[in-house]
């Protein structure tokens, strides 16, 4: 029951002082706490078993402890440890108290005594005593499995009586509750009527008893109640599968049987189920190193689960491990930050030119690099100045973007490394440090690379795309509208230049000797820059496979083993040997 599966109980509920410890006394033939007021203020828990020996054995459990208790002292005893669990005063508490009563010719019952429910606080308990006695109460009688053993005393109308009112909210038509009155020898008048108007839905039925009274024995008691069903003019009249505490017994003994018949497949299956998923949450637990036989086999296992989870989720973009997590889901993650960085750059370098502006840069360096020569002959230093102009614009890019992509990837091989390693404290830390020592080379080294990229892409032009050529040609083929425009006067200073728009040219008109030249070296530019761009995305999207491919396949088990070689921290002795041995195989 700790571990959440319900079993068939059977729990006692009712008013205050309407006489549920009596019931369960007569039951077990043994004295319970008895009296006006509150007596029972903790769950009591009865496992009644038929013990063939004739000494009794009785033991009181709580808290995890056993106190073996008698039949004299076990009144005592419950109020003992009511008070330990509860306090001294008028309290509840709803943690149980279980009462072992082995004794030869008691029913095999188990019983749940809970405190009586009352409205009114009496002095010394707290103002929401009602609303602690209801849950205590509805946390019982709510699971289908339990039986509910209403009682309820003779001399009260049962239709106002609280106890019926609760087990009504969870077992409407009363079909796991029973009904026990009690003070029968009290209130005979119309207990008859009562019984068999059945007003307040019992499916189980009725049976009345008369408790032990005062100082009578167990065997005087049901003498007297014997005789009192036989002999009152009232309670006579009754039918004898009605009344009696024997009655009683017999009918909880066949309710428990018939409960358990129905409950106990699905008990064993939840059983199963808890002791399967505990099984597991055993086999997640950390794990004892205790050879270094065991600590390699771990050390090889974490390295190998981990290996094959980023393989799966970086390359082979298979995301079953991690179906739910985006996150993980890396090969597409990659390639959606790919596409912004290609986004990037080319919104860094989009034309800030107005169209009032169109070709002055290029005039200015044409002046700048002019030497004595030849005329019309583009100087290869102007082309190279724009081009370095124009990759100083994009400089920053491939650095932010490979940052982002070494950041996302660290917090994907942490993670992944962490899962495979929880069960073992004693490699997580190094492993997580070698990691993290990793992924900062590989920055590194991604960084190194860029740097190299883009001040190849500053010292010289080249490419051998043909698509250069044919987009030049035809970019050029607007040059001889573009200098009409210019030389004519008479048009309008505005012409279309497609990859342009529409630009003004008014200005060029005094300087008409170098316009064609710098137009020459503004579709140039235009039409190599398409090449560079292009070629730093693809660049950057190879390195990054390159680098991803070594990551997995290599680096992180040359990382994690030489990490956890240098600190040392596999807890066992010789350990340390045999990663050397492995580590040189390794290398081999
Ligand atoms: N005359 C008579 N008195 C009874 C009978 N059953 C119980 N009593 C008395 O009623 C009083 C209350 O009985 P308890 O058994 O303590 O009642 P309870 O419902 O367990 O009380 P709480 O747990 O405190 O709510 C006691 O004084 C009992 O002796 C009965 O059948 N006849």
């Amino acid at each position: 029951m700790q571990e959440g599966i319900q079993l068939p109980t059977i729990v006692v509920v009712g008013d205050q002082s309407s006489g549920k410890s009596s019931v369960l006394e007569s039951l077990a033939g043994i004295s319970l706490p008895r009296g006006q007021g509150i007596c029972t203020r903790v769950p009591l828990i009865m496992r009644l078993e038929n013990h063939l020996s004739p000494q009794p054995e009785i033991f009181l459990e709580f808290d995890g402890k056993v106190l073996p208790t008698d039949e004299e002292n076990i009144s005592n005893a419950i109020s003992a440890a009511t008070e330990e669990i509860a306090g001294h005063g008028k309290g509840i508490s709803d943690t149980p108290l279980t009462l072992i009563v082995k004794k030869k010719g008691v029913p095999d019952l188990t019983m749940v005594d809970l405190p009586g429910i009352t409205r009114v606080p009496v002095h010394g308990q707290p103002d929401d005593i009602y609303e602690q006695i209801s849950r205590i109460i509805m946390e019982f009688i709510t699971p289908e499995e339990s039986v509910i053993l209403n009682v309820l005393s003779a001399s009260v109308d049962f239709t106002t009586c609280e106890s019926i009112r609760m087990s009504q909210k969870v077992d409407k038509n009363g079909e796991r509750t029973l009904a026990v009155v009690t003070k029968a020898d009290k209130a005979p008048e119309g207990l008859l009527e009562k019984v068999t108007a059945d007003d307040v839905n019992i499916g189980l039925g009725y049976v009345c008893v008369r408790n032990r009274i005062g100082d009578e024995s167990y065997d005087e008691a049901r003498a007297l109640e014997a005789t009192l069903f036989e002999t009152h003019p009232l309670l006579s009249t009754i039918s004898k599968s009605m009344v009696g505490i024997p009655v009683l017994a017999q009918r909880l003994v066949q309710i428990q049987a018939s409960i358990i018949v129905k409950c106990l497949p699905d008990i064993v299956r939840k059983i199963n189920d808890k002791l399967s998923a505990n099984m597991e949450d055993m086999n997640k637990l950390p794990k004892n190193l205790g050879s270094v036989a065991e600590a390699m086999t771990a050390f090889m296992h974490v390295l190998g689960c981990a290996k094959e989870s980023l393989r799966k989720i970086l390359i082979r973009a298979e995301f079953d491990e991690y179906p739910d997590v985006l996150e993980m889901h890396c090969t597409a993650r990659l390639a959606e930050m790919l596409n912004q960085y290609s986004d990037q750059l080319q919104s860094n370098t989009k034309e800030s030119e107005s169209k009032h502006n169109f070709l002055r840069d290029e005039i200015k360096d044409l002046e700048e690099t002019k030497a004595i020569g030849l005329p019309n002959f583009l100087p290869r230093t102007a082309f190279l100045v724009q081009l370095q102009k124009k990759v100083k614009g994009i400089y920053s890019a491939p650095f932010e973007f490979v940052d982002k992509i070494w950041n996302y990837i660290e917090n994907v091989v942490v993670r992944v490394l962490k899962h495979h390693s929880d069960n073992y404290p004693q490699l997580s830390f190094s492993i997580r440090r070698a990691a993290l020592n990793l992924v900062a080379k590989k920055k590194k080294q991604s960084i190194d690379w860029v740097m190299d990229i883009v001040e190849m892409e500053k010292l010289t032009d080249y490419t051998c795309n043909p698509e250069y050529v044919t987009a030049l040609n035809q970019l050029m083929a607007q040059q001889g509208k573009v200098m009409e425009a210019v030389r004519d006067h008479g048009m309008p200073p505005e012409v279309h230049v497609n990859g342009f728009g529409q630009v003004d040219v008014a200005h060029l008109r005094n300087n008409v000797e170098i316009v064609q030249e710098a137009f020459d070296l503004k579709m140039r530019m235009t039409a190599y820059w398409k090449i560079v761009l292009r070629r730093m995305v693809d660049c950057m999207a190879l390195h990054l496979l390159f680098s991803l491919q070594n990551l997995v396949n290599k680096d992180l088990e040359m990382e994690i083993i030489q990490s956890c070689w240098a600190h040392r921290e596999m807890d066992c002795s010789g350990c340390s040997t045999s990663l050397l041995l492995w580590r040189r195989s390794v290398r081999g």
